[in-house]
């Protein structure tokens, strides 16, 4: 597990991070979002050791983290870094003999990779020659080549189409499933919500929300209720403790408390037929809002 303790960051005046502290579980995906600006990328440069904080610090399995701990450490930055002129294969390989594995095993890895995210077919290309898409699954297989202990990936799905999507979040999970803490930013919320396991909502540099992402669901978001009928469902504004946020006919999005609810309900079948009710998961921009406001 990583530790993001008390990490405080200023750039001149400006204060990037502000006591910023959440954990990096160890077989578990975690989403890192937050508006631009709002310190994701600094804090993954600090967990990298790019950047040092101004106090705080970082902790691998309860010590502090050592430069030998992150050369095992996988990092996609946000600013793409593979060589133009360089072919993908030679040079995802050289990465991992960079990271010291050895010729075999860093020809095995790449060819690996280079099939589970389907870019097998260009591995003789330069870098140059492929779309921007297809870059960013080479700088992914770069991450990844070394079989890193820690992932940390700066908005690894950004520009992918959802194939691509389908094939990294497989691979990610694949990492996640060994043991592998795994740290993302995205601003893609649907993407975030589909994926994660945890998440951790940055705002101004200060951390807003961090957690399983289940309990942030329940614990930030005013409970809501849908309530189904094939009847009309304009009697529920006049009720106590009741606050309709939507409604149609024979349908009502409404909030209340769960004993209010319970009462909504039988009063609902009293009044004829009741055809669902079910609590209203709130979506990740729904969350996002409330925490962030
Ligand atoms: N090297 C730097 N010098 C000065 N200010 C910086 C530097 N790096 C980042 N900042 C500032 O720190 C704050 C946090 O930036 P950061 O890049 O971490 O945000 P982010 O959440 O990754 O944003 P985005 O989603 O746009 O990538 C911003 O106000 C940014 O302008």
């Amino acid at each position: 597990m990583i530790a993001i303790d008390h990490v405080t960051k200023r750039f001149g005046e400006r204060l990037a991070l502000d006591e910023v502290t959440f954990e990096i579980g160890g077989g578990r995906l975690t989403g890192f979002v937050g508006a631009n600006g709002a310190g994701k990328t600094t804090t993954m440069r600090v967990i990298l050791g790019l950047l040092r904080p101004d106090s705080g610090g970082v902790t691998l399995d309860g010590r502090a983290v050592t430069p030998g701990d992150r050369r095992r450490f996988g990092y996609m930055p946000e600013e793409r870094g593979l060589y133009p002129k360089m072919k993908v294969a030679e040079q995802i390989e050289y990465l991992g003999r960079l990271r010291g594995l050895t010729k075999v095993a860093a020809a095995g890895a790449t060819a690996e990779l280079l099939a589970r995210l389907e870019l097998d077919a260009r591995a003789n290309d330069t870098v140059e020659s492929l779309s921007l898409g297809n870059q960013q699954r080479a700088q992914i297989a770069a991450a990844l080549v070394h079989d890193p202990e820690v992932l940390i990936l700066d908005e690894p799905f950004s520009g992918l189409d959802p194939l691509a999507v389908d094939a990294v979040v497989g691979v990610l999970q694949e990492r996640a499933a060994r043991g592998v803490p795994v740290l993302f930013s995205s601003h893609q919320l649907e993407l975030v919500e589909r994926l994660c396991d945890d998440l951790v909502i940055i705002s101004a540099g200060t951390i807003r929300a961090a957690g399983a992402a289940e309990r942030l669901r329940t614990d930030n978001s005013t409970p809501a209720w849908e309530l189904l009928t094939g009847e009309d469902s304009g009697w529920l504004r006049a009720e106590p403790g009741v606050l309709v946020r939507e409604f149609g006919a024979g349908w009502a999005l409404f909030e209340a408390d769960e004993a209010t609810a319970q009462r909504i309900l039988r009063s609902a079948v009293g009044r004829g037929s009741v055809v669902s009710f079910t609590r209203s998961r709130p979506s990740l921009a729904q969350i996002f809002t409330e925490v962030v406001k």
